[in-house]
């Protein structure tokens, strides 16, 4: 049986949501884990689909995790850490991207590793050049078999001098994981500097690391030999904080998301305000909401952190629908970010996608076949229709806009949803959404 949404839409969203850990931490924080010689504690867990992938994967590498979901507190002692069967590793991996962290941690503490294809959002090729590369810097021998690629280091795992061809988060945090207990030092240059990087780089520090963050996207970390467990607090989520503020906006509610920092987002906020949003921080989080009145108009381009992060651009694309006048969107981070628009046009929007890079943020996609620029004119009414979710953010935005829309809504492929938005429907709910969850044959 296969879930099916059904949306009333025109109705502000007011109400209270809690934020926990950050998807793009918590996984990463749980698999350092498997570098300490005692157990680890992370707390403020959200119950999401890719801390259950990385659970399991834990589990069969013989870690034991105790995950108490009330408190949000997980326990991980790797006492017992051994390899596992690849039909087992294959059929753990979920649709996550996290399994190719794996390597150094498993390289460090059995020598070996096998990391199956990877998931996450279609949103681009993706490739793991960068991961491979630097891998093999360290020494590791990389064997790319169907289904994916074993990995061992025959002769130990060497500190390198490394750069980035692009500030990759996945890569930074591969280069981090790996070099924490290789021998001697590694020297990163083009480095991520994400908050989730930097939350990381705390979590290591903890477990014994020695890592320095220069100011200009270099990172040089001195390798150890013993690293032990952390009881570590995860910085909230600050896509899911976004992705909530982005709905009070679109459906003109007024939405107090507790939990979100303002120190993560502030790109987002100057945004926000220049959109005509209205927000307010207190200590414990930030109150969202629609002044009333009309929305500004906007040019925007996503970049890597300190810039506008591309997982806000597809909620907030919604709200640009309403706003007065032609906003611009220009995506730097993935080539193939702008399909969910589709869903956006059958509702009522008016978007057309360039394959131009329409703004100056240097980017990779320009001279090639990408719909990577988006034109938004506004406001267009929104009217409800049906569709199929098609990744975790441009998921949301086409149930924001449902919710904008006038009229019913049907939304298949709800799952996608739980992959980094905890306690969806209740929060649905709680905000005050006509929204019915039913079951049908597929
Ligand atoms: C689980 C997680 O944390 N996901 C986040 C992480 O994804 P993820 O770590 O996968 O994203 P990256 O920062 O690595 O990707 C950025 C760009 O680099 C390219 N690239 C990356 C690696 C590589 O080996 N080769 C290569 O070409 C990608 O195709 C993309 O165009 O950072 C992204 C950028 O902030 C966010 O959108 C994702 O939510
Ligand atoms: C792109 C995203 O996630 P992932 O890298 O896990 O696919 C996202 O969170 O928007």
């Amino acid at each position: 049986m296969a879930k099916l949404l059904t949306i009333h839409g025109g109705k502000p969203l007011t109400g209270e949501v809690t934020v926990r850990g950050a998807k793009n931490l918590v996984p990463k924080a749980m698999v350092a884990a498997l570098l300490g010689n005692s157990p680890s504690v992370l707390r403020n867990i959200p119950e999401i689909k890719d801390v259950d992938v990385v659970s399991s994967l834990l589990e069969i590498h013989g870690v034991s995790v105790e995950w108490d979901k009330e408190t949000g507190r997980i326990t991980m002692d790797p006492a017992g850490v051994k390899s596992a069967l690849t039909a087992e590793i294959d059929a753990h991996a979920g649709d996550s991207r996290i399994p190719i962290l794996f390597c150094g941690p498993l390289m460090h503490a059995i020598g070996e590793a096998f990391i199956p294809d990877l998931g996450g959002c279609k949103i681009g090729d993706r490739p793991i050049d960068y991961h491979l590369a630097v891998l093999r810097n360290f020494g590791a021998v990389v064997d790319k078999r169907p289904g994916g690629i074993s990995i061992s280091a025959p002769k130990g795992l060497h500190g390198a001098k490394l750069e980035l061809p692009y500030p990759s988060v996945g890569a930074t945090e591969q280069v981090l994981l790996t070099a924490v207990k290789a021998e001697g030092i590694t020297e990163l240059k083009g480095a991520a500097v994400e908050p989730e990087i930097h939350d990381l780089i705390a979590v290591l520090q903890k477990m014994g690391a020695i890592i320095t963050v220069q100011t200009d996207r270099t990172i040089r970390i001195e390798g150890v030999s013993e690293m032990r467990g952390y009881n570590h607090i995860a910085l909230p989520d600050r896509n899911e904080s976004a992705s909530w503020a982005s709905a009070a906006l679109a459906t003109r509610g007024d939405i107090y998301v507790r939990g979100a920092e303002q120190r993560d987002l502030t790109a987002f906020l100057n945004t926000y305000r220049k959109i005509g949003g209205e927000f307010d921080v207190v200590d414990d989080g930030i109150r969202f909401w629609h002044a009333g009145g009309d929305l500004n108009p906007l040019v925007l381009e996503t970049d890597v952190h300190p810039g506008f992060m591309t997982d806000w651009q597809q909620p907030l694309v919604v709200a640009l629908t309403q706003a007065k006048g032609v906003s611009i969107v220009h995506e730097t981070v993935y080539e193939n970010r702008f399909g969910f628009t589709d869903a956006l046009v059958r509702m009522g929007a008016s978007i057309q996608l360039h394959r131009e890079c329409l703004g100056s943020v240097p980017c990779r996609f320009g001279q090639r076949n990408f719909l990577h620029s988006a034109v938004i004119s506004g406001p267009t009414p929104l009217h409800g229709v049906e569709f199929d979710i098609p990744d975790l953010r441009g998921g949301f935005s086409h149930l924001i806009a449902a919710l904008t829309a006038e009229g019913t809504s049907t939304a298949t492929g709800l799952e996608i949803i739980n992959r980094g938005y905890e306690h969806f429907m209740a929060k649905l709910e709680g905000l005050g959404a006509d929204v019915e969850l039913t079951e049908r044959d597929r």
